[in-house]
This record gives structure tokens, sequence and C-alpha cells, in this order.
């Protein structure tokens, strides 16, 4: 069991809550009332702050149904929150864009997340020849 300190930035959205058994995946609500026309991007915010637990980063995608219920792309696909992003100030935010006129009100849950452990270590070693078979490079295998 890991614990994750939270800071509520907003007391009009109900706390998180780790369902176990159904999803691991965490909901995440909007801590505020927005209106967007069709095309219109913009940062929504979520109402938290978290310190994460060492060694961890989260990952915050949409619910599969956010965009049926509300018409919204995330705009970076999948948002990485590193764990040195863990002060009072650092409300976590999701990035939309809406395709329709939507509204999204506070308490609506619009994304997830859960933590992943870091990588480990890399580096890079420059080479002139890689010992594997070429492949056939981007696209090549056909579409069936
Ligand atoms: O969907 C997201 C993505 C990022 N963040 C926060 C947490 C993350 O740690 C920080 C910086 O994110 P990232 O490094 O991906 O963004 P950047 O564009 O490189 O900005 P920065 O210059 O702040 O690193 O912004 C969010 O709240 N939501």
């Amino acid at each position: 069991m890991e614990t994750l300190k939270i800071r509520y930035l907003s007391d009009k959205i109900e706390k998180l809550r780790f369902i176990d058994g159904k999803s691991d995946w965490i909901d995440l609500r909007s801590a505020e009332e927005v209106n967007m026309k069709a095309g219109e991007a913009r940062l929504i915010s979520l109402g938290i702050a978290v310190q994460l637990p060492k060694g961890y980063e989260a990952h915050v995608v949409p619910r599969s149904s956010t965009f049926k219920n509300f018409g919204l792309i995330q705009t970076n696909h999948m948002g990485v929150i590193d764990e040195s992003y863990c002060g009072d100030h650092d409300e976590w935010k999701v990035p939309v864009m809406a395709v329709r006129d939507t509204c999204i009100h506070v308490n609506d849950r619009i994304c997830q997340f859960r933590i992943m452990a870091h990588q480990p270590a890399l580096q890079f070693e420059e080479v002139e020849h890689l010992e594997g078979c070429d492949r056939g490079g981007f696209g090549t295998t056909g579409k069936q």
C-alpha cells in the first residue's frame, strides 16, 4: 500500500476514491464550471495538489466516456505528473479541446489517473550500426 498526500484546492469536489477490485484507475473531477465552444481549447482545474510516493509519477488520461459525455479530447493525450510537482500550489490540470459546444459542471468526472514507478536510469550510447535486422521502416507491414 502506498500513500498519496493530497491537498484539496476546492471544497466543491468529492474526495478521491480508490475502488479496489473494479478498476485501479482513479477518477478525477472538474473543480470548475466550464462552457466551451466547438474548437476551443483550455486547461481545466482538477482541484487537487498531490505529493506522490517516492519513485512514482502519475499518468492522467481521459475516461472512456469523456468524449461521448463532453465532446472533449485531451490535447496532450496523456498527462505526465512528475514526482517533483508536489507543492501546495501545484494543482493538477487537464488540457482539453472541445469538438462541440459543451458544458462541464463542477464535480463532473472528466479524466482518470494511476501512478507508475519511474523507469530505470538510462544512458545513450552512440553507434554507427545497430545489431538488429531492418524491419522495413515505418508503416511497411501492410493493412491486414
Ligand atoms: O496533463 C497534465 C500534464 C502536466 N501537468 C503538470 C504536472 C507536471 O509535472 C507539470 C509539467 O508537465 P510537463 O513536464 O509534461 O510539461 P512541460 O510542458 O514540459 O512544462 P514544464 O516546463 O512545467 O515542465 O505540469 C498537469 O497538471 N497536467
